[in-house]
């Protein structure tokens, strides 16, 4: 599991070792001079330009910078250093000058830009985690021409800390794209939700020693908590206790969402899946899935929704399902049939596509994808539901819990019919765990189930006998089982 902190909490875990002396800035700027170093010599190996140029800024992340340039030029390697701030970090400008390294301020660079094309590689350090607001002139200047730059130039950038203009807010996006970021202490948001985390490059995180306290402000839920976390059916369990599933969805217009959900729900292994939709729904489910029930009674989770408009009945048909206090995952046509006022009733799981959540919120789709963390709360907020915003990322956002992702899945998931798929898997998922709550289990929160359930769709990716290549919902219906299967063995 990745696991990312605010910037206020890496700092409060600073604090006590900075207090006690520790240099942490020198072995901040070590790490990212061993790995610019290891870069220099790539690039040198393949022949293309590895003259290195350091960007540095007025705080300690431009501290960080001096300091490696220091320590660059310790290993032979001639960088140069740019200053973006009238008042860089004294100490690390001190060592870097005492070191040889040629140092230029941006007042005296005609056009940064050209200036810095000449170089291949660039070591971001202009801002770390002290950014504070929107980035304001000249730094918002600065990277917005740079990031340009590199676009053109194909230069290595290693970003310190993180892409300067990155750190909490992950939909923050005036920041220089890094093939590489190294980062201290832990990731903050920004690195580990979309979009910013797609401007990273790979990560790596230098602890420092420093340890964090506390609940993280998001977690990336991955194999091993797929694996350790799933229910396993037990020697004393009956179809009950393993969890019972209730699903309404497919429609005269859109019959195969609800045969792909009914398929994925029994797919994940829940004790029994009732079948509640519409009778020529059902009518092509039962040939097909023999063991699915159609006979009203008890569930412990609903869904409704998948391949339906909403309306009249859908409406009705949720309402009924929250009156019984029990998870409803609420789908496509379902969630034009939530209402704000809804209290007193089971927990509302919302699936929305990025379009959906826009259409939620009466807000352009374009907004909701610059930003999917931030509308997926106010969705959250709004309707007092556990938000599974969908996309290329997924964002599950629930009241005073971390924001859950999984890690980067298969775009061939982008297909008609797979996010039918999910919602089957997850209110399978979320049946089995309140059936384990009933039996007086401690279970994980429902954000946490939910990232469980999106992990198993993404893991059936690589069971479909097409894959790598693209996919059909049908087989991922069915790999839903084999992935489940392999998480299971010994
Ligand atoms: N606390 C420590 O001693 C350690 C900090 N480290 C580094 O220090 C960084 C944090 O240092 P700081 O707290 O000094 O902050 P930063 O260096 O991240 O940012 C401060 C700089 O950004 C500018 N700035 C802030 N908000 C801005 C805005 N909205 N628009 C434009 N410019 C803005 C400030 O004028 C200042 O120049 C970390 O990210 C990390 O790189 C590491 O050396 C490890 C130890
Ligand atoms: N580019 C992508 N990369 C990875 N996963 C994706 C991508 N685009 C969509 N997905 C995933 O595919 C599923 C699509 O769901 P949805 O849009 O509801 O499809 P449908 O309604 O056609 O069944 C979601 O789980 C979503 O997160
Ligand atoms: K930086």
């Amino acid at each position: 599991m990745r696991t990312a902190y605010t910037s206020e909490a890496i700092r409060t875990a600073e604090a006590p070792l900075l207090a006690d002396g520790v240099p942490l800035m020198r072995r901040a700027a070590r790490a990212i001079a061993e790995r610019a170093a290891a870069v220099v010599s790539e690039r040198r190996a393949a022949g293309v330009n590895a003259e290195v140029l350091v960007l540095v800024g007025g705080g300690n992340n431009g501290g960080d910078g001096l300091w490696a340039a220091y320590e660059l030029a310790d290993f032979g390697l001639a960088p140069r250093v740019l200053l973006a701030h009238e008042h860089p970090h004294a100490e690390g400008l001190a060592a870097a000058r005492g070191a040889g390294v040629k140092i230029d301020q941006l007042a005296d660079v005609d056009d940064v830009a050209a200036y810095a094309g000449r170089f291949g590689i660039w070591l971001d350090a202009l801002a770390g985690i002290g950014l504070s607001g929107p980035l304001s002139e000249p730094l918002a200047g600065l990277i917005d021409a740079l990031a340009a730059e590199r676009e053109r130039a194909e230069t290595f950038v290693l970003a310190v800390d993180c892409p300067s203009g990155l750190s909490d807010d992950p939909g923050a996006s005036l920041a220089i794209r890094a093939d590489e970021t190294i980062t201290f202490a832990a990731l903050t948001p920004a690195l580990l939700l979309p979009p910013a985390c797609r401007l990273i490059g790979r990560v790596r995180v230098e602890n420092l020693g420093i340890e964090l306290v506390g609940a993280p402000a998001a977690i990336e839920l991955g194999a091993v908590e797929l694996r350790a976390s799933f229910p396993r059916a037990r020697h004393l369990d009956h179809k009950y206790t393993r969890g019972v599933v209730g699903i309404d969805a497919g429609s005269e217009t859109y019959p195969g969402a609800g045969l792909l959900a009914t398929r994925a729900a029994l797919a994940a292994g829940p004790g029994m899946v009732r079948f509640l939709g519409e009778e020529g729904v059902a009518r092509l489910i039962i040939p097909a899935m023999p063991e699915v029930v159609t006979a009203p009674g008890r569930i412990q989770a609903a869904l409704i929704g998948s391949g339906t408009e909403g309306g009249p009945r859908i409406a009705a048909a949720l309402a009924d399902f929250l009156a019984r206090d029990i998870p409803v995952v609420a789908d496509a046509g379902a969630l034009t049939c939530v209402s704000e006022a809804a209290r007193d009733r089971g927990a509302l799981i919302l699936t929305p596509h990025l379009g959906e959540l826009a259409t939620l919120l009466g807000c352009e789709r374009a907004d909701v994808e610059a930003d999917p963390v931030r509308y997926a709360r106010q969705a959250a907020e709004r309707f007092d539901a556990v938000v599974v915003a969908k996309g290329p990322e997924t964002v599950i956002v629930e009241a005073s819990e971390p924001i859950v992702t999984i890690p980067p899945a298969s775009p061939y998931l982008a297909t008609a019919g797979s996010g039918d798929v999910l919602a089957g898997v997850l209110a399978a998922t979320l049946a089995q765990f309140a059936a384990r709550a009933e039996a007086g289990e401690t279970v994980p929160a429902l954000s946490y189930q939910a990232g469980i359930a999106a992990q198993l769709h993404a893991s059936a990716v690589a069971h479909c006998p097409s894959a790598p290549g693209p996919i059909r919902a049908l087989d991922l219906a069915a790999g839903i089982a084999l992935a489940l299967g392999a998480t299971m063995e010994p």
